[in-house]
């Protein structure tokens, strides 16, 4: 069965994420990094994951997207288990079905905004769509003027370069989007919009927020410790 097909069985998942037994180290004299032995997402949930520097947050992260191989384990996304797809079908999967907001948004600094939403969209293989009236769309959800669509990233603000990542994330309807502490440049009054427009944005979607910031939990329906989540070091000297 090829993942496309395999999304149809997605549109009647109840969960986004299953996690079982996943272990990852970056060498095998060290500790395990990632040791989780069972994690749920339900779909649509949109959970906090909290934890200090050096925790493995972004480990996480680089798991879920296929950024990262596990050791170990197997992480099921929307009944599809992503382990086995090859890394072929793993780009394609990650393209159609996660949007990811990066720390430093990665936008392309020389296309325009409108570029940028589309060649997301064109990497997802998103023809269904009128790409232009999906990125106005999210613009105006986003509260950003139309106008910003011509324009360069490395002409934007840093407050409407969030905004663009968020877009570009969201572009293809991304049943889950992964944000990774995307608000440290920000003063507390730009954040909190910040977090509002994020929250109402991604109301279709399952989300994985990190960050070490815990003020911000109070934007998500569940929060969770990496410590907890995390059991690798449980047992081992
Ligand atoms: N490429 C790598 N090679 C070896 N060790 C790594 C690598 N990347 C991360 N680590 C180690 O793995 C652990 C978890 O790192 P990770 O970046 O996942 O933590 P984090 O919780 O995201 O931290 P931060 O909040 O500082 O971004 C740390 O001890 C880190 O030093």
């Amino acid at each position: 069965m090829s993942h496309q097909s395999n999304l149809h069985a997605s549109s009647v998942a109840e969960l986004a994420v299953d996690i079982k037994n996943l272990v990852y180290s970056y060498s095998k004299s060290a500790p395990p990094v990632i040791s989780v032995k069972k994690w749920q997402l339900p779909k649509c949930e949109h959970v906090f994951v909290s934890g200090a520097s050096g925790s493995g947050k972004s480990t996480l992260l680089n798991l879920l997207t296929g950024t990262l191989q596990p050791d170990s384990g197997s992480i099921t996304l929307f009944n599809t288990d992503f382990g086995a797809l090859s890394a072929r079908q793993k780009d394609a999967f990650r393209a159609q079905h996660i949007g990811v907001v990066f720390q430093q948004f990665n936008l392309i600094d020389y296309l325009t905004v409108l570029e940028n939403l589309t060649a997301a969209a064109y990497f997802a293989k998103n023809t269904s769509l009128d790409i232009e009236a999906r990125a106005r769309q999210l613009l105006e959800k986003l509260q950003l003027p139309s106008s910003v669509l011509q324009q360069r990233a490395d002409t934007l603000s840093v407050g409407q370069q969030q905004r663009v990542a968020i877009a570009r994330a969201l572009i293809n309807a991304p049943h889950l989007v992964i944000v990774d502490e995307p608000t440290s440049a920000l003063d507390a009054d730009a954040r909190d919009k910040f977090m509002q427009l994020l929250i109402e944005a991604t109301s279709d979607s399952a989300v994985i927020f990190v960050s070490h910031d815990k003020s911000l939990a109070q934007y998500f329906d569940t929060q969770i410790d990496m410590a907890s989540l995390n059991q690798a070091n449980e047992g081992q000297v």
